[in-house]
């Protein structure tokens, strides 16, 4: 049976809870559950604190687990992302009162508080910096205004929470992080289970991306139209009963689809419809 980790709260936990549904498995029906089985699926569910989980699957006792790649590096584990899940999507940043500082390199004996003290050490030492490190468990942009600290160093995402308490973020980001599936570093990366449980997490990504098009247009403009939807593979092409004329189905992406829609239609095609893809297999 296969052994997954899955973040219990926090930004992470309904995302995931979400994406693993549509995937297919069971769920937890209530906040409080700490683990369950998915016997159809041959599955078990750990919901744990998204910070635990790499330590968790680095120790080997869990499979696979679901967390912040900001979180995996900042644990330091044995563990390594194998599949990125386009949620949860954050910068980690820097920030300071305006006039403090400018970059990582004003930060020389300054005081940095965070509660990702493991990428702030390690990017701190990475550029020779000399500052202290403060640990703080959240709410991290209050520690300047009480003077535990002249600087922060914490996760941002629509930057709110910054502005409100007067900060403004400096030098360039820290890293990029999203939710991603990770795995004990150096583990057989061909294990059947582990591959069909990240086939359904793509095909999920995939259904979420991509909408199907269909449409008819004349032979003679069939090379551009193609072109302008070459799918993932190739687009399937069928005759229609009236002759010169043909229907062509692709995937494109969702996002571009109605600017897709438009140039077909000026290049003659017609009858131009997307659905929606609930699930694939890629
Ligand atoms: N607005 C956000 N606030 C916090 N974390 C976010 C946000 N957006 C994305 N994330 C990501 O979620 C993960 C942090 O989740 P975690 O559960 O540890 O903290 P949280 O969502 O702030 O919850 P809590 O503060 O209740 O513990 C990180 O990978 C982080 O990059
Ligand atoms: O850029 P924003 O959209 O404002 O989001 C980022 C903020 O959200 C998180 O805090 P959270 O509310 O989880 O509280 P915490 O600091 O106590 O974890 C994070 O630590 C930042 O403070
Ligand atoms: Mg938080």
């Amino acid at each position: 049976m296969l052994r997954i980790a899955v973040p219990n709260k926090g930004s992470l936990s309904g995302p995931a809870a979400e994406m693993l549904h549509e995937a297919g498995y069971q769920q937890r029906r209530e906040s409080k559950e700490l683990r369950i089985v998915d016997p159809e699926n041959d599955v078990e569910f750990f919901y744990l604190r998204p910070r635990d989980i790499a330590i968790y699957v680095s120790s080997g006792q869990l499979d696979i687990g679901i967390t912040g790649r900001d979180l995996l590096i900042d644990a330091g584990a044995d563990a390594e992302e194998i599949l990125p899940l386009g949620f949860a999507r954050s910068t980690f940043r820097y920030a300071t009162k305006p006039g403090t500082a400018n970059g990582v390199t004003d930060l020389n004996g300054m005081t940095v508080a965070t509660s990702y003290e493991g990428i702030v050490a390690k990017h701190l030492a990475d550029h020779g910096i000399d500052a202290s490190v403060v640990h703080l468990d959240g709410a991290v942009e209050t520690a300047i205004e009480l003077g535990v600290a002249e600087v922060i160093a914490d996760v941002v995402e629509t930057g709110t929470s910054l502005r409100n308490a007067g900060l403004a973020v400096i030098g360039e980001p820290i890293m990029k992080s999203e939710a991603v599936v990770i795995r004990r570093t150096g583990t057989d990366g061909e294990e059947p289970k582990v591959q069909q449980f990240l086939r359904r997490l793509q095909g999920v990504l995939v259904a979420r991306t991509y909408v199907m098009m269909d449409y008819d247009c004349r032979v003679e403009e069939l090379e551009k139209a193609v072109a302008l939807t070459p799918g993932l593979e190739s687009p399937t092409v069928s005759p229609l009963h009236n002759e010169g004329w043909v229907a062509v189905r692709a995937m494109v992406p969702a996002k571009e689809a109605q600017r897709i829609m438009d140039d077909l239609y000026d290049i003659g095609a017609r009858a131009i419809l997307t659905t929606a893809i609930h699930a694939c297999r890629l």
